[in-house]
């Protein structure tokens, strides 16, 4: 290498070693009291042949840990490590970093799957984002995939609580960000108060998948590897944009879904303009001049000179494009743009998005 500058930035290859194959993590949110334990209990007295490691985050905020789990010891960054019977590991992470997992690993050598929960009150966009940006720099994880658990008989009550100085929701965030809701305690309402749930849940974020259980009893593999964020499952994502349902009317305060789509080119240099000024700047405003706050952001896009269709990714202030293996071949080079969030204006965002990204609008 004749060329010594900045070596650190250089990508770590990945090895063809199957040792260095990537962990999932999947991220467990829920508000207060949801049936977050209690999933991760489920799991990990399953049948699944997974070497599981369930770690509780605590956000350094004293909250009310499972107290076998929460054995302080001054200095480390994880506590306390139980062994299961299937050999499966629990332990609780001080720090929020991956580090303190990784470290973990190093202990206890290597798990095939990682559950992580946060406390009912955690913003779990904002941990998402540490995950996925370390996957870029050769982390041994990956984030697979964010699942919210609400509660059946309080998660209406609960999305419906005003916050202090606008400060959005924490539940409909957690929804927001989710790419799988579990209804949990379904035996405590009725059929009608299930379905307004339901279709509140689906009002906030039109793409999530949403299944219905009780003590949180949930097929594994409805919530393990879902690969959410993989480019390589492209003709996934592209199949998950196609809504389910429109979304509905809603109160101007709320968070919900807009999507559209655009036949074109999309020139790469203004789309990063054009995502930044919305995630970063936050420089558009809906029509009554509040600014848009984008949650979650999913997209298909036709980039200028481009074979692949290429995947659009965003939590939280992050996103990503990335090629995906999907070709758009002989197919009208269609763009779809999902995004979740508050004070989010279709004509606004779209008249936006055709006017200072694409190179050759159809619509
Ligand atoms: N009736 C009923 N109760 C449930 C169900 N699932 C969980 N619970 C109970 O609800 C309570 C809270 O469950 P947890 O699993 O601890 O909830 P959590 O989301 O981990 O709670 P925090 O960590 O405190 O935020 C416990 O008493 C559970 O036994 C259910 O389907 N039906
Ligand atoms: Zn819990």
């Amino acid at each position: 290498m004749e060329d010594d500058d900045c070596p650190e930035l250089v990508p770590i290859e990945p090895q063809p070693d199957s040792d260095e194959k990537q962990i999932p993590v999947t991220i467990i949110t829920g508000y207060l009291g949801a049936g977050k334990t209690t999933l991760l209990n489920y799991i990990l007295t399953e049948q699944h042949n997974k070497r599981i490691a369930v770690i509780l985050n605590e956000f350094g905020e004293g909250s009310a840990l499972e107290k076998s789990l929460a054995v302080s010891q001054a200095g480390e960054l994880y506590e306390e490590w139980l062994e299961l019977r299937n050999g499966c590991l629990c332990c609780s992470v001080k720090d929020n970093g991956l580090k303190a997992i990784e470290n973990l690993m190093e202990k206890k050598g290597k798990f095939d799957y990682i559950l992580l929960e946060t406390t009912g009150l955690a913003d779990p966009g904002a941990v998402a984002s540490m995950f996925w940006v370390d996957a870029e720099l050769g982390s041994d994880i990956y984030l697979d995939g964010i699942v919210t658990v609400i509660d059946a008989k309080y998660g209406l009550q609960q999305l419906a609580e005003e916050k202090a100085d606008g400060l959005v929701n924490e539940a409909a965030r957690q929804i927001a960000v989710a790419d799988l809701t579990i209804i949990n305690k379904t035996d405590l309402v009725s059929v009608e108060e299930l379905s307004h749930v339901r279709d509140t849940v689906r009002s906030i974020n039109g793409l999530v998948k949403i299944v219905e259980t009780q003590r949180s009893r949930v097929d594994l593999a409805e919530v393990l590897d879902l690969h959410s964020f993989d480019s390589k499952n492209g003709v996934n994502l592209a199949e998950k944009l196609q809504l389910d349902q429109p979304a509905r009317p809603h109160l101007d305060k709320s968070i919900l879904t807009v999507t559209f789509n655009v036949t074109g080119d999309v020139s790469e240099d203004a789309l990063n303009v054009f995502i930044q000024d919305l995630l970063w700047e936050k420089l558009m405003c809906n029509k009554e001049g509040r600014p848009m706050t984008v949650i979650r952001l999913k997209g298909i896009v036709a980039l200028a000179g481009k074979a692949n269709q290429v995947m659009l990714q965003g939590v939280h202030e992050l996103y990503e494009l990335n090629e995906t293996p999907q070709m758009w071949d002989g197919n009208p080079r269609l763009n779809r743009l999902v995004f979740i969030g508050r004070n989010l204006d279709k004509d606004i965002l779209m008249e936006k998005f055709i006017s200072s990204v694409m190179t050759n609008a159809q619509t």
